[in-house]
């Protein structure tokens, strides 16, 4: 009884606390809400927190949301402070036009006036002050150029250095708000010092750095808090802190540079904002009333800086991301720069007025982007009415911009981006008066012709881009690509292949796709591929760029070379050596057959277990180009072969995988992110090694008199040249090499693969391969390549699986070595071309049975082999797959070898059995599949 007693005391005493307390509280507050009583209506503020509980997540649409329940005019608590939101055309224009005077002063932004104190041009709320300096700054900016010509011959010349920048960014990704921050930046430092920077100058670099990392705070939810408590966030640690760090390193290099101009001041030749503000300062010297002191200039300029530095390179990057999104109005914008500024001379001010397109997009662009949602804030300089309420003197005012670009009585569509919204019924350009993307702002709307500048730098940027693409010969049509990344988006979207045939479709046999900034001319039909290859041969026979391989090769070796004189070289060395090591002779073929008798007793090994044949045929193959290249087969235990052949397959699954088709379509963004395709280059080093020992090997035990393999061939070559410009040298034996393996190695082993699996899907076709090889070698002899001739239904079905996997869609990219015309257009030297060989060997006017696997594509109505001049799997030409013969012999014998003393079937139904094409050698690698290798 005494305990409850005790506790009951307790209870009532902490009720008592907590009502006194809570009511102490509620007084303070009435009395400051009641202070407040005839600001508009707002949603109910807390205590010390005001309404900050009801700006969560995206802040700016509910402060917008505020307008459906209390009017155009509303009062919202930022912590304790109360600030009125003016929302709508009508009413913002009271504010900002009508009744400009009442609402001039600068409203609070503690974030900053914390740390300008109320000093500079932008950020003070002293009227008198402000006023002085803005007259000051808007005759100085005029004289500097605003508006006048020299301040746009600065910003031509700035875009000019834009232009080139870009240019040297080739094929390389990158982040457009980082290189369209510094033309901006650069535009202010001439204004404000006189000179622009160069684009790798660390001075501008920083500057650009730290007012877009306090612009980042300041937006931050710490700098939020910042804004509503100012109070007590003073004092507590936290992000927000480091918005005075940055400020600071501005504040130390303007005074560097004002200090520069001081001793440096002619005051008969102002050359700057700083020389003429100093010029100011001096004159004013004696009068107290004077405004012109050292921290304002200093203050002035920072804030000079932030007011356009981040605004104009936001908006640039957005209108370039935006204009991404909008491949059709780019269009329409290029046609419109070629029409009235043509491609051989900068756009200028005056254009704009014949540009009434791209000055509605333009417009359409800034009022999309809503820049600066809220306004910034104003306050009032006297008690003043605002339709219908008492607004007192010294109230903070945000004019919310955004509701006024997004009014939906003002604008058509006010959520899209529409160009429409500043059109009239017959899509002339037509002026809107609700169009203030800064406000009727009193001290950025001075930076009103800058921005005006920002529309004429994308202009460029624009031009750059027409100039950059189209200014390369009469080259054919194609997808409009757009900006910088060309048609990318779409083929990383859909993939090459059926991008390719969908352009096809719409464009015909040869068009031009962008990949990048780099036009490739696709050539696609038999007609044209053939004109292509054999009829302009010489013209189509250099090498493209090939990414991932042109740089790990660094150019040399022969088939990923751009430089055409050593692929001649070369090649026709190398096409000689393996001849002569036995390409189309007996030798080839002996060894061949070697490795045929090894393959059929390691599938003897399985006895009739069901296995998966891809990585022993890929011992076969690998042990083939061994043997050519270092005169050389391993046993298939030997763990050197295994070791080599995983490098090799895993060099292709990366390649085949996404991040590395990635790698190849936009490498310069892939080299800096992280992902599987990093693996690539060390697999390829690994094999490098390899190869590296391999020739060390050859080297010590070369005899000069027998020349055993295609390395000693080649290391015979070096020692013998007398010339010192000659291309055999270490680099190009070690790549020559390496590319014929990578070249030879998996093309062969993958068409063997997909060629056993279309068999267990089709056992009528083994059956009577089978039967062919009983009849024409029978069972006691090895197959040699003459019984080829003998064997039209086999030699039907081998190019069946070559023509139906299609493994190499598009011929290595090939590059012009002259300038061509073809099929009416003039292709410049040097234009990257991508030969769709695919469309030939599935052209349905060359094979009856185009899209299936049937062996009666390559058989006339006798049963005979019939060859198709739509064959083109190899490509053909001078500068053809310089394996082809030595391909058909290998998939010859390796196969007819196994079929001789193998039926092989599937531990799969018929329809589970998956045949899709392989579309190519990196497009789909080869799942596991297993199979029963019965002897017969
Ligand atoms: C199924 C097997 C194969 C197919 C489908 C195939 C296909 C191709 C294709 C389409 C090209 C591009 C030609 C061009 O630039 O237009 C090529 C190039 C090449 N292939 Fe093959 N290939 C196969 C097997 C082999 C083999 C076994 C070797 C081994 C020697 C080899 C060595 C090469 C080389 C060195 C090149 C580059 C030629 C140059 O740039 O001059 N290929 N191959």
């Amino acid at each position: 009884m005494h305990s409850s007693t005790m506790q009951f005391s307790e209870d009532i005493s902490l009720l008592l606390a907590l009502c006194i307390s809570s009511l102490f509280l509620f007084l303070v507050f009435k009395k400051s809400i009641w202070k407040n009583r005839h600001f508009p209506p707002g949603p109910t503020p807390l205590p010390i927190l005001g309404n900050i509980l009801q700006l969560k997540g995206d802040y700016v649409k509910t402060l917008i949301k505020f307008r459906e329940t209390y009017g155009d005019v509303c009062t919202i608590y930022l912590g304790s402070r109360p600030v009125i939101l003016v929302t709508g055309y009508k009413a913002v224009k009271e504010v900002l036009v009508d009744k400009a005077d009442d609402f001039l002063a600068r409203g609070e932004m503690p974030a900053f006036d914390s740390y300008y104190k109320n000093y500079g041009l932008i950020f003070t709320s002293d009227m008198n002050r402000w006023r002085q300096l803005r007259r000051f700054s808007l005759s100085a900016l005029r004289d500097f150029g605003m508006g006048k010509k020299s301040l746009e011959e600065k910003i031509q010349e700035e875009a000019a250095c834009l232009v080139k920048e870009l240019q040297k960014m080739e094929e390389a990704f990158f982040d457009p708000g980082q290189c369209l921050s510094k033309p901006p930046c650069n535009i202010i430092f001439s204004i404000m010092f006189g000179n622009r920077q160069k684009y790798d100058d660390e001075e501008l670099l920083n500057v650009i750095e730290y007012v877009h990392k306090s612009f980042l705070v300041v937006s931050s939810p710490w700098g939020q808090l910042f804004e509503m408590f100012p109070g007590v966030m003073k004092f507590i640690p936290g992000p927000h802190q480091t918005i005075s760090e940055y400020l600071e390193k501005l504040q130390i290099y303007v005074e560097k540079r004002v200090e520069m101009n001081e001793k440096t001041l002619d005051p008969a030749n102002p050359r700057d904002y700083v020389d003429t503000f100093l010029i100011k300062m001096k004159k004013d010297k004696k009068d107290p009333q004077s405004e012109f002191s050292l921290r304002n200039l200093v203050y002035s300029t920072l804030q000079i800086f932030f007011a356009g530095v981040e605004t104009i390179s936001s908006v640039l990057t957005y209108s370039l991301l935006i204009l991404l999104k909008n491949p059709d109005i780019i269009a329409k914008v290029q046609e419109e720069i070629d029409r009235v500024i043509g491609r051989d001379r900068c756009p200028t001010l005056q254009d704009r007025s014949q540009m009434p397109y791209t000055d509605t997009v333009m417009h359409e662009m800034l009022r999309f982007i809503d820049l600066l949602p809220l306004g910034v804030p104003r306050k009032t300089t006297k008690d003043t009415e605002l339709q219908g309420y008492t607004i007192p003197k010294g109230t903070n005012v945000f004019p919310v911009l955004s509701s006024v670009l997004k009014d939906r009585s003002c604008f058509p569509y006010p959520s899209e981006f529409n160009p429409q919204n500043f059109q009239d019924e017959n899509g002339e350009f037509k002026k809107n008066d609700a169009f203030i993307p800064l406000g009727a702002e009193p001290s950025l709307s001075s930076m009103n012709p800058v921005l005006v500048a920002v529309a004429l730098v994308s202009v460029l940027v624009f031009l750059w881009f027409v100039k950059h693409t189209h200014v390369r010969g009469n080259l054919p049509p194609g997808p409009p690509p757009l900006p910088l990344v060309g048609n990318y988006i779409e083929i990383i979207k859909i993939q090459l292949v059926p991008f390719v045939k969908q352009m096809r479709c719409r464009y015909g046999d040869i068009f031009t796709i962008y990949l990048g900034q780099r036009p490739v001319v696709v050539v696609c039909g038999c007609q044209a591929l053939k004109d292509a290859l054999l009829r302009h041969g010489n013209a189509f026979n250099g090498r493209g760029y090939t990414p991932c391989m042109t740089e790990f090769y660094n150019d040399f070796g022969f088939a990923f070379s751009t430089n055409f004189e050593r692929w001649k070289e070369l090649r026709s060395f190398s096409v000689s050596v393996l001849r002569d090591f036995g390409m189309g002779k007996r030798s080839v073929e002996s060894l061949v057959l070697e490795e045929a008798k090894c393959l059929v007793t390691e599938f003897r090994k399985n006895k009739g277990s069901e296995f998966d044949p891809f990585g022993i045929l890929s011992q076969a193959s690998t042990n083939i180009i061994c043997s050519l290249t270092f005169g050389q087969r391993f046993e298939y235990d030997d763990e050197e072969l295994k070791l080599l052949i995983v490098r090799l397959h895993e060099t292709f699954y990366l390649l085949s995988a996404i991040s590395g088709k990635l790698s190849n379509l936009i490498p310069g963004i892939m080299k800096y992110l992280p992902g599987a395709h990093k693996k690539i280059f060390n697999h390829m080093e690994d094999i490098v090694s390899f190869v590296r020992k391999r020739v060390e090997l050859n080297q010590k035990t070369l005899d000069v008199n027998c020349p055993r393999d295609y390395i000693d061939a080649f290391l015979l070559k070096i020692q013998k040249q007398r010339n010192p410009n000659t291309e055999f040298n270490m680099d190009n034996l070690i790549c020559s090499t390496l590319q014929i393996f990578f070249a030879g190695m998996e093309t062969t082993s993958i068409t063997l693969t997909y060629g056993f699996l279309l068999l267990l899907k089709y056992p009528d076709i083994q059956e009577k391969v089978h039967e062919e090889i009983d009849r024409v070698i029978g069972r006691d002899r090895c197959p040699t390549y003459q019984d080829k001739g003998m064997m039209p239904y086999t030699e039907a079905v081998i190019h069946e699986f070559l023509r139906y996997n299609d493994l190499v869609p598009f011929s290595m990219p090939r590059r012009m070595t002259e300038d061509t015309e073809f099929y009416g257009y003039n292709i410049p030297k040097e234009t990257d071309v991508y030969l769709f060989l695919s469309s030939a060997h599935k052209d349905p006017d060359f094979f009856p049975n185009p899209e299936s696997f049937n062996p009666e594509n390559f058989l006339d109505e006798d049963g005979r082999f019939k060859k198709s001049e739509a064959y083109l799997v190899f490509a053909a030409g001078k500068r053809n797959c310089l394996g082809e013969s030595l391909a058909h012999m290998e998939i010859f014998l390796l196969f007819t070898s196994i079929l001789q003393n193998f039926t092989l079937t599937s531990p799969l139904s018929l329809d589970a059995i998956d045949i899709d094409p392989i579309t190519t050698v990196l497009g789909n690698f080869p799942k596991p599949y297993m199979l029963y290798a019965k002897p017969r």
